[in-house]
């Protein structure tokens, strides 16, 4: 590290190792506790494990580097009091208009002090500069996960009901089903089916869009992010061999949701990660919809439950019998097809399964 009192031999101005250190000194400080803000949120307000240790990821890298600067001088060079800022302040700055606008204030706040570190360290140590920069890049993938995990925890019910469909045998009662479960409120219908044509799939797609629009009922494509677009779904959900996250998006544009499965604990944190807005968890029991080879289970459902806050359903042979040994491990939301598909009474199937879940107890 270059000494501070030879700064000038680079020919800066005569007051400028003092204001470099000033600069250094408040940039850190604002960094840190942008940074502790945010991991407070998610620490205490959202429990979630995995976010947290993502965040304190960021503050090691940033407390390392800061090492690299004496803190003896920055700390001497300190004038509060002196310091023209503290008196200019906003109206802004001391009302929050919720969790959403707190953190994105602080992810700003801590984007800004990293800019402001890297740029003043150019003037000292180009490496220290580049270790600022990546935590700098660092920060705004944080900001994307806790952001997005932040928004659709509002967006799924804490207790929610996601039914697959296929497209049934013809139009008619494909709609009459899609009615009965929009009557049952459930929380998401997802369309999969693997062997129609692309326009009578897109037809089904459009008759969906028509039954759920202006209603609490999501609709979701299964694979197909360009008959999602077409048709208007409110997103897509993708397995591991799919399209990841960011192509799905940059077929849908912003604002619609995109559902990742995942099969292991690793999985579920990329898929954080990645920005997904929820997960399929599984698969939980053997299926009669989809043959497996492994089943990770209820402890792949209570490692998930015991990290990650992002919205995850559990799925995989679900019905009312199994139920209750879901929501004992931590999950409240599951994705279900034969157990409501194939139910003579599809909406006393989703209620059982709801009451379930909301109290834990078994209902079979
Ligand atoms: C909610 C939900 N979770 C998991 C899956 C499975 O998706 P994928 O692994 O892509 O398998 P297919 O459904 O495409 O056979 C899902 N569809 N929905
Ligand atoms: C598509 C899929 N992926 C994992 S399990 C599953 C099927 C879920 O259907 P069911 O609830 O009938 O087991
Ligand atoms: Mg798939």
């Amino acid at each position: 590290m270059t000494d501070p009192d030879n700064l000038n031999d680079g020919g800066l101005p005569p007051t400028m190792d003092i204001s470099l250190w000033r600069t250094l000194d408040a940039s850190a400080n604002r960094a840190s506790e942008g940074l502790r803000v945010i991991e407070d949120y998610v620490r205490y307000g959202q429990n979630d494990v995995f976010l947290t240790t993502e965040l304190k990821t960021l503050r090691h890298q940033l407390d390392s580097t800061l090492q690299k600067f004496e803190r003896a001088p920055a700390i001497q060079s300190r004038d509060t009091f002196g310091d023209v800022g503290t008196s200019v302040q906003g109206k802004l700055e001391q009302t929050r208009s919720g969790w959403a606008d707190l953190l994105t204030a602080n992810f700003k706040r801590l984007q800004q002090a990293l800019r402001s570190l890297e740029e003043h360290a150019k003037l000292v140590d180009g490496e220290v500069a580049a270790s600022f920069e990546r935590g700098r890049y660092l920060s705004y993938s944080l900001e994307k996960m806790v952001m997005t995990t932040v928004a659709a925890s509002q967006l799924f019910p804490q207790v929610s009901i996601y039914v697959l469909i296929d497209g049934g045998d013809d139009g008619h009662s494909f709609d009459t089903f899609v009615a009965t479960l929009v009557d049952a409120e459930v929380d998401v219908i997802q369309l999969r089916d693997k062997k129609l044509d692309d326009r009578t799939l897109l037809a089904r797609a459009q008759s969906l869009r028509k039954r759920t629009a202006g209603t609490s009922t999501k609709m979701i494509l299964n694979d197909r992010a360009d008959l999602a677009k077409v048709s208007g779904a409110d997103g897509v959900h993708v397995g591991q061999e799919e399209l990841t996250v960011s192509q799905v998006r940059s077929v849908l544009g912003a604002g619609k949701l995109v559902g990742v499965s995942t099969h292991s604990i690793d999985q579920a944190r990329q898929a954080v990660r990645d920005g997904a807005d929820y997960i399929g968890i599984g698969p939980t029991f053997p299926s009669g919809t989809k043959n497996f080879e492994a089943f990770p289970g209820v402890e792949l459902l209570r490692e998930v439950a015991g990290e990650i806050t992002l919205p995850g359903f559990a799925i995989g042979g679900i019905d009312p019998s199994n139920i209750a040994e879901v929501a004992a491990v931590g999950i409240r939301r599951v994705a279900v097809a034969g157990s409501v598909t194939t139910a003579v009474d599809p909406g006393a199937v989703v209620q059982a399964m709801r009451t379930c879940l909301s109290t834990g107890s078994e209902n079979s």
